[in-house]
Order: C-alpha cells, then structure tokens, then sequence
C-alpha cells in the first residue's frame, strides 16, 4: 500500500491513548499509521451538562469533517459517544476487542464505604438514574471535562468519589484508585462502552479498508455492538438518556441486556434477550419489548425534563 494511515483523534489523553492503541494494532500488520488530533465541540464545552447541549455527535462531527476532506483516512472514536444513526456517507466498519465494559467508583480515599453518604461525581444521567435507584443516600455532582479534569476536580473537593468507565480508567493508568467495582446485571453499561469504533468514508479506498478491518475489527465485540446499536437506534436514546444496553457472550451465546430509567431512578424497565438470529434483529426485538411495556412514557417523560 505505501502510503501511511492517517488516523483522526480527539486530544484527550484518553482518546490519543485509544488512537495510539489502534495505530498499534495497524503496525502489528505491517501498515503505517499516523495520528491527526483535534480538539471537538465536546471538548471545549465544560460548562454545561452534555444532557443540554442537544445534539448528539458533539465529539464526532468535526472528526467526520475530516473524514470527508480526506486529512484522515479513519477517524477512532469510543463506540459509546458514537450516536446510532450516523451521517449517510459515513460508516463504521470495524469495532476493537472491548476492554471490560463495568463502571467503578474512584476516589483517592481507598476505605471509602458505599453505605456513608458521598458525594459522587459524574455528567451521565444514566449514572445519575442508577445512583438515585441504587445509591439514594448519595449526593450526585455534576463533574464534566476529560479524566484528568474530573480527577484535578475531585482533588480539588467537588466531590468524594467519581463514577467512570473501568475501561477509561485502565487506559489512563488509574486502576490504584478504584474503590468499586458496579455489578453489570444492575449497573449496566451504556451502548458500547469499553469498545472502540473506527469511523470511515463509504469511498474510502476498498484495500485500505480491508486492511483496516482486518487489523482492527474484533469480529465477537462487532457482533455484541450490533445488537447493542440496533437496540439504542430502535429506543433513539442519545448519551442524555438513561438507556443502558451490553451484550455478551456466555457459553457461545450472546446475551443482551437492555433497559430504561427514569431520570429520578423511580421508574425502570429491563429485559433481556437470547440472541438466536442476527444481532440486528434481536437489538430491535428487545427495544420492542421494553416499548411495550412502557419505555415511550419514559422516554417521553424524560425528553419534556432536558
Ligand atoms: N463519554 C465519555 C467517555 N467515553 C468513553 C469513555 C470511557 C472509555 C470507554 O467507555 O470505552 C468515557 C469516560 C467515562 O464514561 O468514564
């Protein structure tokens, strides 16, 4: 091929890590590749909650930018700020291996007890749903900004303890100060978290993607993600929405789990499913269920609240 991958990024720490990550696994295949980060939307709004910006795709748009003018070849994104429906000349075409897809709790206080009222940082209203439910003797702070900002912000007492992704938190090294770790059956994750996507042209070159997919795509997360988008495209919950779904494997069977909460944590509806047929239909049928039996009221309820 000759010519060197051009990979577009955010700047976070985070998210160059998570690039780099990517650019490895292209090298390991004998390609080059090169990192292009820039700073999104997302990044530069630290004042206000994402739940109000709106518009999802605050972290991708100016990446997909790039991917049209051809300054970069693929664009590396975590799955889960990559909305359900994407522009018609984009796609994803592949999806790494998913690091464990658990939320912890992290503070610098390692003795910490859940049981002590805390106050517990994080932007997520989904997390938010789930503490009131779970955790109501908790305070939860609004704490926004990448994880380091979040960290200088608990340092700087915001707050006793945050609520992040284990998957964030291990790739930036922070695994001495987990305190918790969230069971997923109850906790569960949103739709991708742990997974990164790789964003392209649909007239991206055929080898190169090839070649990309081939080095990148991990064809059991792929499929877990499948049905984890189908599911959220079906309920069109963006990140400001407390909808949750994870897919998994267990003995060779692909389990998914999906719900929606109400943002007090007083409302909840869950199910799961077998996945028999493809991972698409299975997503849809069980966003239907949970319609069924009652997720539009929330839904809606939710949408008048933001
Ligand atoms: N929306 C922020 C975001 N997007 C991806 C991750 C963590 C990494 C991942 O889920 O792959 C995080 C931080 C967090 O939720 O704690």
């Amino acid at each position: 091929m000759g010519n060197t991958i051009r990979i577009g990024t955010r700047r976070s720490q985070l998210a160059l890590w998570q690039a780099e990550h990517v650019a490895e696994l292209l090298r390991q295949k004998g390609l080059q590749a090169e990192l292009v980060a820039i700073e999104t939307k997302g990044d530069k709004i630290l004042d206000r909650s994402l739940s109000k910006i709106g518009s999802k795709g605050v972290f991708t748009e100016e990446l997909e930018a790039m991917l049209r003018s051809g300054e970069v070849h693929i664009a590396v994104h975590s799955a889960k700020d990559v909305p359900s429906a994407l522009p018609n000349d984009l796609e994803l075409i592949a999806f790494s291996e998913r690091e464990s897809a658990y939320d912890v709790l992290v503070s610098r206080n390692t003795t910490l007890s859940l049981q002590k009222p805390l106050r517990v940082g994080t932007s997520s209203t989904r997390r938010r749903a789930l503490i009131r439910r779970y955790y109501p003797h908790w305070e939860v702070v609004e704490v926004r900004g990448n994880l380091q900002t979040r960290l200088r912000k608990m340092d700087e007492g915001l707050c006793d303890a945050l609520l992040l992704a284990y998957a964030g938190v291990h790739r930036m090294g922070y695994d001495p100060f987990i305190v918790h770790r969230f069971d997923i059956e109850q906790f569960t994750p949103a739709v991708g978290q742990g997974s990164l996507a790789i964003e392209a042209h649909k007239e991206l070159a055929p080898a190169l993607r090839r070649a990309v997919v081939e080095a990148v795509n991990h064809p059991l997360t792929a499929a877990c993600l499948l049905a984890e988008r189908a599911f959220l495209a079906r309920l069109q919950g963006g990140c400001s929405v407390p909808v949750f779904g994870h897919a998994f494997y267990k003995d060779g069977q692909m389990k998914l789990l999906g719900g929606v909460m109400s943002l007090d944590g007083k409302q909840a509806i869950q199910d799961s499913i077998m996945v028999h047929e493809t991972p698409e239909a299975a997503g849809r049928q069980l966003a239907e269920r949970l319609l069924q039996a009652g997720a539009g009221d929330i839904l809606k309820e939710i949408k008048a609240q933001l």
